[in-house]
């Protein structure tokens, strides 16, 4: 299926949230993870450069960014409605600002995570070149007791050896009680293949 992405709305709040109009219902994939860790450079790789800010600084992404993913016919026309949603998420988890981040955690995002019945995917993402962290475990164990489906994505594989690469998703794994941790790189240059299995794990989510 050829989908084209669009930015929908940034939301500060739960009434900002997609309406059922604006999106016909389309399930929705959740991008979670720590600060800097890469949620919004993957978006750009499965989507197109320059659709969600990446920045050096941690703490750059302060609302819920949406994204439509609106199929498009042989003929080149794209549909109303969108067949998935993506949801870009604030990271936690850094000291510097945990503050403010916890009163948006209460206040919108765990509303988000809660209650949003479109959510069908999240995606949540942890760094491959730092130990498994708490708060990712955290988060994990949260979205477990809502009985939110979730998929690990280790991220920035490309700044390490295969082998090291190795060891840190083994260490992942039993760490966050998990089968799988697909590894991801958005350098150019650097093997797809960790993005083509995540593709095939989210276009699982759109209805047939
Ligand atoms: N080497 C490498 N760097 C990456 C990769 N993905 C992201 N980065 C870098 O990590 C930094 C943070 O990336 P973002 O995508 O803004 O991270 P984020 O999780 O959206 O951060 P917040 O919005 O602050 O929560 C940027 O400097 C990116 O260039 C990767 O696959 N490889
Ligand atoms: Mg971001």
């Amino acid at each position: 299926m050829k989908l084209n992405a669009q930015f929908l709305l940034s939301a500060f709040a739960p009434e900002h949230f997609p309406t059922q109009a604006r999106t016909g219902g389309a399930p929705e994939v959740a991008f979670l993870g720590r600060s800097n860790v890469g949620k919004s450079s993957l978006i750009n790789a499965l989507l197109g450069a320059g659709m969600a800010k990446v920045s050096s600084t941690p703490g750059r992404t302060r609302s819920i960014n949406f994204f439509g993913l609106y199929p498009v016919s042989s003929s080149g026309q794209q549909k109303s409605l969108p067949a998935l949603v993506f949801a870009d998420l604030p990271g936690y988890g850094y000291a510097k600002i945990s503050k403010s981040i916890a009163a948006e955690w209460s206040g919108f995002i765990d509303p988000y995570l809660t209650d949003r019945e479109q959510l069908a995917l999240c995606c949540c993402l942890v760094d491959t070149n730092i130990p498994p962290q708490p708060s990712d475990t955290q988060l994990m164990d949260f979205l477990r007791h809502e009985q939110r489906p979730f998929v690990v994505i280790g991220t920035k594989s490309d700044r390490l050896s295969n082998n090291t690469l190795a060891k840190s998703i083994a260490a992942l794994k039993r760490e966050h009680g998990v089968d799988e941790v697909i590894a991801v790189s958005v350098e150019k240059g650097k093997s797809d293949k960790g993005l083509r299995a995540l593709w095939e794990r989210l276009e699982s989510v759109i209805p047939a």
